[in-house]
């Protein structure tokens, strides 16, 4: 089982708004109301492409009621922990570019977060889990390391696509496979990565400093996987950016998807490939033909 952990999700209030006006009354285009978070992203793409998961983390109130909801009518297992306050709402702006707020989430007491533990009791050395996004200020902001080692102990594989402070404890952890982008990887390493080969040399010193596989996703310019054997680079296929919001999210629910199949390191990057560029080129989440047209078009180069 591929079981996702989600210790922040959110209702992602997508608005797009044309000549958007600071300090004015500005009308909606169009918006859409979505269940987020990247765990939960994970969850639905991977249903998408006929993989079950099982949901794990936090969710409250009438927000996390919608979240749960909109999984269980696409069948998607979920086994969160209830909280008190709401699961937050992430305004995704559109207006020509793309401008998001997160929001900071609900509180997580000590006695919610040890029922979630709790949850992990389930898990085997046959599973994956997958820790995704922002963690919620009244965490640790070493939780993922701690999660990650008792996972590891039990011979669970561990997938982990978080930023910032929390993705430099997650590699300390050794995982098997991190998906950060371009501008997460040049965040600890305090550099700017904008070209291919910069973005291989600073991969490569994941997996020097013990990341079994890394996937850095690149937007429109593709992504590249590296371990201790491989580097691949994709190319993203062409077409109309439309929603990017869940793009690296469905880089991993594709790679996954294929991996839990075939276990062909390349065949599972052509996937996740693909399926980050047919979630950008739609306003939701992708959907299975889509990501198998535009599957043709990902070339895998070996650098
Ligand atoms: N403008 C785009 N054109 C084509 N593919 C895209 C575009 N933006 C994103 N993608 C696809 O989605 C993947 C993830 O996008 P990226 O923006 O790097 O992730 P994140 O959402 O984590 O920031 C890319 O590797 C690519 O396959
Ligand atoms: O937990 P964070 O870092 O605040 O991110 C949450 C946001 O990330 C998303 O999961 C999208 O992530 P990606 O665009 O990186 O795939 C949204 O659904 C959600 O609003």
């Amino acid at each position: 089982m591929i079981y996702t952990v989600t210790l922040n999700p959110s209702v992602d209030y997508v608005v797009e708004v044309e000549d958007f006006a600071v300090g004015k009354l500005n009308r909606s285009k169009s918006d859409l109301k979505l269940p987020g978070g990247k765990g939960i992203n994970v969850s639905l793409v991977l249903k998408r492409l006929g993989t079950e998961s099982r949901a794990l983390g936090f969710i409250g109130g009438f927000t996390g009621f919608f979240i749960e909801s909109f999984l269980k009518r696409e069948n998607i297992q979920t086994d969160f922990v209830q909280v008190n306050e709401d699961t937050r709402i992430n305004i995704k702006l559109k207006t020509g570019g793309e401008t998001e707020i997160n929001g900071s989430g609900p509180h997580i007491s000590t006695e919610k977060y040890e029922e979630f533990l709790g949850k992990l009791d389930q898990l085997t050395n046959e599973d994956i889990i997958v820790f995704s996004g922002s963690i919620p200020k009244s965490l640790s902001p070493d939780v993922y390391s701690g999660l990650i080692h008792v996972c590891k102990e039990k011979g669970v594989k561990v997938v982990a696509d978080v930023s910032g402070a929390a993705l430099k404890s997650v590699i300390r952890a050794k995982p098997f496979l991190v998906k950060p982008n371009h501008h997460e990887l040049g965040e600890i390493f305090k550099t700017s990565i904008e070209t291919i080969e910069d973005a291989a040399f600073y991969g490569k010193k994941l997996v020097e400093m013990g990341v079994e596989n890394v996937i850095i996703s690149m937007a429109e310019k593709g992504a590249l996987f590296i371990n201790k054997k491989a580097l691949y680079h994709a190319n993203a296929p062409k077409g109309e950016l439309k929603n990017s919001v869940g793009a690296g999210d469905s880089v991993v629910g594709g790679f996954l998807s294929a991996y839990a199949t075939r276990k062909d390191y390349q065949e599972a990057f052509r996937m996740g490939t693909a399926a980050g560029s047919a979630t950008a080129f739609s306003m939701e989440l992708c959907k299975k033909e889509d990501v198998f047209t535009l599957l043709t078009q990902v070339e895998i180069t070996h650098l």
